[in-house]
Order: C-alpha cells, then sequence, then structure tokens
C-alpha cells in the first residue's frame, strides 16, 4: 500500500463522500436496484447507462465504470464492449465482475475479451476468479465452489498478467496487484444470504477508483468499508430481508469510528 491501510480507507471512504462520483453500471437485472441503492447510500451516484449507443459516451464522462455479467443479453453485451473500449480510450477505471463464468459458453468468451480491454479491477469470487484464469472449472452458478485460499495464487497470476487489481470475495476477501496482497477478515455471511452481495461489491469498488490514484489501495477501501458496513447492519442476527435493508442504511452511516474498531486487515 502507498499509504497505511486503514488510514486509506478512511480518506478514500471521505473521498467517496466528497466527490459523489457518477458510477456507470452495467449490470445484470437481479441486482440493479439494490446497486444503485448501495451507491446512493455510500455517496455516490449511481446510473445504469447500458444500451449500445449511449454506453461509450458514459463511460468518458463517469468516474467508473461496472461491467457485470450476470445476465448478460445480447445488447447489454455489445453495450459492455462499448463501454470497456470507451472507458480505456478515456483512463476511466472499470471493474470487471466475470459472474458464474467457467462452464457457461457466452459468458466465458465474453470475459476473457473484455479482461483484453484493461480492466482496472476484476472481482469475483474464488470460482470465478480461477475460471478467469484459466485455472478452474467455475463454480454452482453464481455460487463459489472454492475457497478463497486456493484461489490465492491464481489471482496473483491473473493480476500480473492482465494488469488488473484482482478481488476475491468470500469469508476473508483477498486484493491483490500480483506484488502487494492484502486480506480483508471483515464481513457478515448473511450477505450471501442475500442477492447482490457480491454484484454491489463491485459497484462500490468503480466509485474508491474513481476517487483514489492507487487503485489496489482504492480496492482495499472498497471491500472494507463495504464489510465493516456488513457487520454493523448484522448486529441482533436480522433475518435477510431485514439485513438487506439494514445494510443499505449501514452504508451510509458507517464511519472512522467504525472502521477503526472493526477493520481486519493483514
Ligand atoms: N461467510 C462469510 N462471512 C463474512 N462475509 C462473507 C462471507 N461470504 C461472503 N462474504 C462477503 O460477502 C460479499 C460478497 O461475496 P461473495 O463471495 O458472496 O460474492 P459473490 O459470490 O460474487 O456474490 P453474488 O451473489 O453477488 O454473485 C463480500 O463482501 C464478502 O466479504
Ligand atoms: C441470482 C443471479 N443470477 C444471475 S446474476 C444473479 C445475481 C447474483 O450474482
Ligand atoms: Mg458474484
Amino acid at each position: 500500500m502507498t499509504t497505511e491501510p486503514l488510514e486509506a480507507t478512511r480518506a478514500a471512504l471521505a473521498r467517496v463522500r466528497g466527490a459523489e462520483p457518477l458510477v456507470q453500471c452495467l449490470t445484470n437485472t437481479v441486482v440493479t436496484n439494490f446497486t444503485a441503492n448501495a451507491l446512493l447510500a455510500l455517496g455516490a451516484s449511481p446510473a445504469m447507462v447500458d444500451v449500445p449507443g449511449e454506453a461509450d459516451a458514459f463511460a468518458r464522462v463517469a468516474g467508473g465504470v461496472l461491467v457485470n455479467l450476470g445476465t448478460p443479453h445480447a445488447e447489454q453485451r455489445a453495450a459492455m464492449t462499448e463501454a470497456a473500449t470507451a472507458a480505456r480510450e478515456a483512463g476511466t477505471p472499470w471493474v470487471l465482475d466475470p459472474v458464474a463464468i467457467g462452464a457457461l459458453p457466452v459468458r466465458t468468451p465474453l470475459a476473457h475479451a473484455l479482461l483484453a480491454l484493461g480492466p482496472a479491477v476484476v472481482r469475483g469470487n474464488a470460482s470465478e476468479i480461477l475460471a478467469l484464469a484459466r485455472a478452474g472449472a467455475g463454480g454452482r452458478g453464481v455460487d463459489a465452489a472454492e475457497k478463497v485460499e486456493q484461489a490465492a495464487e491464481a489471482a496473483r497470476g491473473l493480476a500480473r498478467t492482465s494488469g488488473a487489481v484482482v478481488a476475491v470475495s468470500g469469508p476473508v476477501d483477498l486484493v491483490t496487484d500480483g506484488a502487494r496482497t492484502v486480506r480483508i477478515a471483515n464481513g457478515d455471511a448473511l450477505l450471501t444470504k442475500v442477492t447482490g452481495g457480491g454484484c454491489a461489491l463491485g459497484a462500490v469498488m468503480a466509485a474508491f477508483a474513481a476517487v483514489t490514484e492507487d487503485v489496489f489501495d482504492a480496492t482495499v477501501a472498497a471491500v472494507t468499508t463495504y464489510t465493516v458496513a456488513a457487520e454493523l447492519a448484522a448486529e441482533g442476527r436480522p433475518g435477510p430481508g431485514t439485513f438487506a435493508v439494514r445494510f443499505v442504511d449501514a452504508l451510509a452511516a458507517v464511519g472512522d469510528t467504525d472502521l477503526v474498531a472493526r477493520a481486519a486487515l493483514s
């Protein structure tokens, strides 16, 4: 890290809230509303601009872009390639979330093609990262079949070959740029009982990357803020529906005191 990670996280969160970065999301139909609410609660400004003919221009003015392959219909696939190409040209950091790749025949080659367009961050569960690194067959639908540490070496290799920061989610998240690796032991299993727990994290990474020079610092800050908020929301062990609502509230409320008290970075 360029700065001590907890300090970098606190500073990055303040920048997100101060700058209200515009985050373009090309994401799946399951999690669109949850993702927009998570970004708004955090202090960012979401825009689900995923139509060919609009995606290019928007990626040039957005602070960050999310490309999530959860439900990649033909029109959205065209817009994804458009947005990623424009983001690369304009220097807009963009996040690739290769949802459920491995065996599925449309999204798997699409993920590899998008990877070649230079995402700033690749975010996925262990099975998705192993599949993108061509070291695994993929997960069970959108869920991981492997543990985070089983994907650690593949994540480092993928970071080195692609130039992206790679983030593997799970009970303990791992973030690597191929040289540096940080683990974040925060979060709550309730995040896996609500759809979009991983998908909204990708959007939050785009918001942090929009306001942070070092993409590795940005990604660590995003995961730390997001998973500490999940811990706040999980207090009292609510059911999954109540947790989802409380999580949005917690993204708005999470602050320095919570980060200092809870962040478990190593
Ligand atoms: N057992 C757990 N304990 C604590 N936090 C967890 C646990 N499992 C996942 N998380 C957290 O949940 C978030 C989403 O991670 P997960 O690995 O479930 O993503 P995913 O499989 O891509 O999700 P999605 O269903 O959105 O595709 C991350 O912030 C991670 O830290
Ligand atoms: C359930 C589901 N199916 C495709 S995308 C998605 C959201 C969680 O990844
Ligand atoms: Mg996922």
